[in-house]
């Protein structure tokens, strides 16, 4: 019966060993379509998002309400996809999958990955080449070498006996199409071998392009570093340095050698085999390149849409590790574990089902070229059958189409990763093409700092056309000025700054320093000139030594402490078990707010700039503190011009111009005390005074409008007293009035 079942089936009587073969292949087969079924079945229930669930323990003592995560992993698992619509049509729209997109970074690949510099790395890199094109030509030669072997064998004669006899020429041939097969086997070994040889190029090339890529990020201005997520720029730069050396090895030692290998067989087919031969050979490897388009496409979708979730996963990771203290303050730690687990599940989901595709896609493939083998073969047994060739002529064909198999497999697979590799190549160029939103003119000379006298002529600036900045902002100082910036919180006093760091150019009016336009000189020479000591010091993770030095790393260790010492931190850092070299945290992290303010304030001593910038610079002080700093701010400042913005108005009292900005206009301008006595002559009126009445104690909430004459007078009487209760020196009188020191324009 079993017998009888199987001529039924495949029509074939045969001893047992035929029959365990065919059997295992039909086993082999139904296991396949097996497995794709199930990967089909898998593929839909990907969609359930619970895929990845932790253990409950995890939601132990949750602060979050449970909608309100709901609707945070709602729009974390569906944003990536919404942010890959964006790419997918900023892609379409930009042509990111064009021919003139691709081939610009093709270019782009191959010249990054070229070793312009060093020559004896050119000739490394064509020596490289050279064994590629060394490799095509035994590889293609090898079956040919085949082929002269059995045509050797069957015009061997016979012995008298009927033995045959084997030639001299025959045991050459023998021999020779060892070491060819030998060769072709092991071009493996020689590949590995010129990679070795040819490692020196790789890494000259990747380290040139990361230093490259990370002075042009460096290069960038301000509005770059405040959109950018800094989480994800060093992966970017990464990768996609990564890709370029990939696709420029992809391109010359797989696409172009596989080329090769495809033109070479073909013409040989052709030629030397006829016409339809060629034409089975070229109609299929369309037919293949079309299948390999699809899939790729499709391929390429999946993974963007893997890498997307991917990249959006650990970059809030990154982010809620950076922020760790921003958690424990609202002790969000598992809130933070559950967002990650919801975006490792997107990406999880996501990597299985491009798997998968991957798997299903193959089979297609593969089937395209059994059906090539199986015309040709046919094709080849019919000519035969007829007479136009002897047997071995079969073997010849079925070895030199094998030849064909590897290259075309080639295309397959590298067209798709190319594809993926082009994707992150993408993301780099967004880097590299961001341009620096602050530049210098052509030829722009350096700024010659003469005095330090400073100008604003009517400058205004927006950060962005609905964002309110500063307007009509005129004022000179000459040099070794003192000017205070006071106002409320958001009026723009930081802008101010910036403004004259040239963090921002401004929109209109010009900055003046020395007579000379900023934006017309280079960026680093008008920083070169200035100190700065923000309002939030950062600090890098080194030690306290390497910050304060890093103002200027040709100082001294003792030019540091006299430096530390002036900013009154040395006394605080001899406390600390390693001193100088205690390490200070990430962003600096592990020292206290007043410390790191004084940290900055003794990197600006060190840089010896002579103009000052001070952004809140001793807002974290403790008011005993900040006087003795003031004192020592005083003689580092002295000669210099300085500008202070503060809060607390004893900062700046004795400035010998203080400037009240009030939504991004200057409101009020002059001393201390011409300020309080305009306000007081003018019945009380003035932004000014106000701020004074409040930090000195009189609570004026109400209209200054309201307040009586008296009580304006006895303000300005008891000022002096005031001040010296919130500092000692306060009470002394300003050194110069407005307008012995200062020439202001309205
Ligand atoms: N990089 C930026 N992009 C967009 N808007 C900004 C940027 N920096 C500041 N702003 C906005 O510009 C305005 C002025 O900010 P600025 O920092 O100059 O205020 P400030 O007077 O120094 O405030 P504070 O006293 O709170 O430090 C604010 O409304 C602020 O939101």
């Amino acid at each position: 019966m079993i017998e009888n079942l199987w001529k039924f089936f495949f029509g074939i009587t045969g001893d047992v060993l035929q029959r365990v073969l065919i059997g295992s292949l039909v086993l082999r087969f139904g296991l396949l379509c097996l497995m794709g079924l199930l990967s089909v079945v898998i593929l839909s229930e990907i969609l359930d998002p619970t895929l990845l669930h932790l253990p409950a323990s995890l939601l132990k003592d949750h602060m979050a309400s449970p909608s309100k995560m709901n609707v945070e992993f709602a729009a974390m698992d569906s944003s990536p996809d919404t942010k890959d619509d964006g790419d997918k049509d900023s892609a379409e729209k930009t042509g990111m999958h064009g021919f003139k997109s691709i081939l610009r970074k093709v270019v782009f690949s191959l010249r990054m990955s070229y070793p312009s510099g060093k020559r004896w790395l050119k000739v490394l890199y064509f020596v490289k080449f050279g064994i590629m094109i060394l490799e095509r030509a035994i590889v293609f030669y090898a079956p040919m070498q085949t082929e002269r072997v059995i045509r050797a064998f069957s015009q061997t004669g016979q012995a008298t006996d009927g033995s045959p006899v084997l030639s001299k020429f025959d045991m050459a041939s023998i021999v020779s199409y060892v070491v060819y097969d030998y060769l072709k086997r092991y071009s493996n070994v020689l590949t590995a071998l010129t990679a070795v040889v040819a490692s020196p190029v790789d890494d000259y090339a990747r380290n040139s392009m990361t230093l490259r890529f990370f002075e042009h990020v460096h290069g960038l201005s301000m509005e770059y570093h405040l959109n950018a997520k800094s989480g994800e720029t060093m992966p970017v730069l990464r990768s996609g340095e990564d890709s370029v050396i990939y696709i420029a090895d992809m391109l010359l030692y797989q696409i172009l050698p596989s080329i090769l290998d495809v033109v070479l067989s073909l013409a040989y087919f052709w030629f030397a085999w006829g016409w339809k031969y060629g034409l089975v050979i070229v109609v299929n490897i369309a037919i293949y390149m079309v299948m390999n388009k699809y899939i790729t496409r499709r391929r390429i979708d999946t993974w963007n849409d893997f890498s997307a979730n991917s990249s959006k996963a650990s970059s809030r990771a990154t982010d809620s590790l950076q922020n760790f203290e921003t958690v424990k303050h609202f002790t969000n730690e598992v809130f933070e574990v559950d967002r990650y687990r919801a975006g490792l599940a997107g990406y999880s989901k996501r990597s299985l089902r491009a798997t998968i595709e991957d798997s299903l896609l193959m089979m297609p493939r593969g089937l395209i070229w059994s059906w090539n083998l199986f015309i040709g073969c046919a094709l080849c047994a019919t000519e035969i059958a007829q007479g136009k060739r002897d047997a071995s002529s079969f073997m010849t064909f079925v070895l030199h189409s094998k030849q064909l198999e590897d290259p075309i497999d080639t295309f397959g697979w590298v067209f798709s990763s190319i594809e993926r590799e082009f994707n992150c190549v993408e993301k780099l160029f967004n880097i590299l093409e961001a341009e620096p939103t602050v530049k210098d003119i052509p030829n722009a000379p350096p700024l010659v700092s003469k005095n330090g006298d400073i100008e604003f002529e009517d400058v205004g600036f927006q950060y962005s056309p609905d964002k309110k900045g500063i307007s009509n902002i005129s004022f000179k100082v000459p040099q070794g000025s003192t000017v205070g910036i006071v106002g409320p919180t958001g009026s723009g006093k930081s802008t101010l700054l910036k403004l004259m760091f040239r963090l921002w150019d401004p929109t209109s009016g010009r900055i003046l320093i020395d007579g000379q336009d900023i934006s017309k000189v280079t960026q680093t020479s008008v920083r070169q000139q200035i100190g700065v000591v923000p309002q939030d010091t950062t600090l890098l993770d080194e030690s306290i030594l390497y910050n304060i030095g890093y103002a200027r790393p040709s100082a001294t260790r003792a030019e540091i402490e006299d430096a530390a010492k002036a900013a009154h931190i040395h006394d605080n850092i001899m406390t600390f078990e390693n001193g100088y070299d205690t390490s200070v945290g990430e962003r600096g992290a592990k020292l206290s707010g007043g410390e790191r303010q004084r940290i900055g304030i003794a990197r600006v001593v060190l840089k010896r700039p002579s103009i000052i910038l001070l952004d809140e610079a001793t807002s974290a002080l403790d008011s005993a503190t900040e006087s003795d700093i003031q004192k020592a701010l005083s003689a580092v400042t002295e000669n210099r011009t300085t500008f202070v913005v503060a809060h607390r108005l004893s900062t700046v009292m004795h400035a010998d111009l203080i400037l009240c900005i009030k939504d991004g206009r200057i409101v009020e301008r002059g001393t201390h005390e011409e300020l309080i006595q305009t306000a007081v002559e003018n019945g009380g009126k003035g932004e000014y005074y106000k701020m004074w009445r409040i930090q000195s104690g009189e609570n004026v909430i109400s209209s200054p409008s309201s307040v009586g004459d008296d009580e304006h007078n006895s303000v300005l009487a008891m000022t002096p007293d005031v001040l010296s209760k919130v500092d000692p020196d306060m009470s002394t009188t300003p050194k110069k009035s407005a307008e012995e020191t200062t020439k202001v324009e309205e």
